[in-house]
């Protein structure tokens, strides 16, 4: 029998909350943007590569942040005594293009572990697998850091506790917000857009970072949809990587004055979202950014709610 696990692409970020809030995305007209992996009993472990960002990836699959899952996850079953005998074949569908902003290394990761600890039974419960997750998107990114594989994997606006047992806490969300994300083809590294960031923040900037993310949490609970829209600025990552970004602040600038009440890069970009709460707006913006954002073939832009759903199992035959 085939395991096939879908692992929804994230807002890393959300512009107020760097490494420690997250938004999962699923496109409004149904169709599912994020990596698969399904695994099958083989005699022995081998990884397939397909989809359409496959041949981005590094052509040796032992590279592969997939196949470092499934060697991780042994390791983690010998170190508590699990001894396993079946051994996994395992695909990846690479539908999220690496280096964009939309979490595609949390993806692949999250859609992997999910799959893997099922083909086993699943020996681990969500925190031990969520700690994985971390360990191996920080093993790529520099450092550890959840707020791609906790939505990817829990669904929804997740705020890290990072405590033991609470690593990820789920917040509520404003139902009818439309998120438009745009990816302009471009590939930012991770690990070089965290480089760039200073190392020491000023007294002015980290108690404007903690008003908002504090205020942004409780406007939340509360419902107080423009208290949260005024929360939404970054003013720790966005000042340094938006020059990365052709034509960023011409793109704020549009979204801005034609509806979105906020705008921002998704996780360390290139790919920027503008919030909406009207379907009319975010559909101009999300086509005004795929004609003036998208900077050659593999763009593309979606307009998303959050994905309450996270990871899950599809049917062997489906395609994201
Ligand atoms: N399955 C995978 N998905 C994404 N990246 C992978 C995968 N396997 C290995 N990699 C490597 O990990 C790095 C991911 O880069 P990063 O900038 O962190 O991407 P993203 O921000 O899209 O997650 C790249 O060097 C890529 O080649
Ligand atoms: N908090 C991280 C998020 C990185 O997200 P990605 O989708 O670009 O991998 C950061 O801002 O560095």
């Amino acid at each position: 029998m085939t395991i096939k696990a879908y692992a929804p692409a994230s807002i890393g970020n959300v512009s107020l909350g760097f490494d420690l809030l997250g938004a999962a995305l699923a496109p409004v007209d149904g169709s599912l943007l994020g990596d698969t992996v399904s695994a099958v009993e083989a005699p022995s472990f081998s990884l397939a590569v397909t989809g359409r960002f496959a041949d981005r990836l590094p052509a040796d699959t032992n590279d592969n942040i997939v196949a470092t899952c499934y060697h991780h996850f042994r390791q983690q079953l010998d170190a508590r005594g699990l001894s396993v005998s079946k051994v996994p074949a395992l695909t990846l569908e690479k539908h999220l293009p690496i280096g964009s902003g939309l979490g595609s290394s949390a993806s692949s990761i999250v859609a992997a572990l999910y799959a893997i600890n099922r083909f086993y039974d699943n020996p681990f419960d969500e925190q031990a697998l969520l700690l994985m997750m971390g360990e191996l998107e920080g093993q790529i990114s520099g450092s550890v850091h959840y707020d791609n594989v906790a939505p990817c994997y829990q669904g929804g606006l997740t705020l890290m506790a990072e405590q033991p047992g609470q690593i990820a806490l789920t917040l509520p969300s404003f139902s009818h917000w439309y998120w438009v994300v745009c990816y302009s083809g471009i590939s930012v590294s991770t690990a070089a857009a965290r480089d760039i960031l200073p190392q020491q923040v000023s007294m002015a900037d980290t108690i404007a970072f903690g008003r908002q993310l504090a205020v942004f949490v409780d406007a939340l609970y509360r419902q107080d949809e423009t208290l949260a829209i005024a929360m939404m600025h970054d003013v720790l990552a966005e000042p340094h990587r938006k020059a990365l970004l052709p034509m960023f602040d011409e793109s704020r600038a549009y979204a801005l004055q034609h509806g979105a009440g906020a705008f921002g890069i998704s996780g360390s970009g290139p790919t920027v979202f503008a919030v909406c709460d009207n379907a009319d707006n975010a559909e101009n913006i999300r086509a005004w950014l795929q004609a003036n954002y998208v900077q050659n073939d593999s763009g593309f832009s979606h307009v998303c709610r959050i994905d309450e759903r996270g990871t899950r199992l599809l049917p062997a035959e489906a395609t994201a």
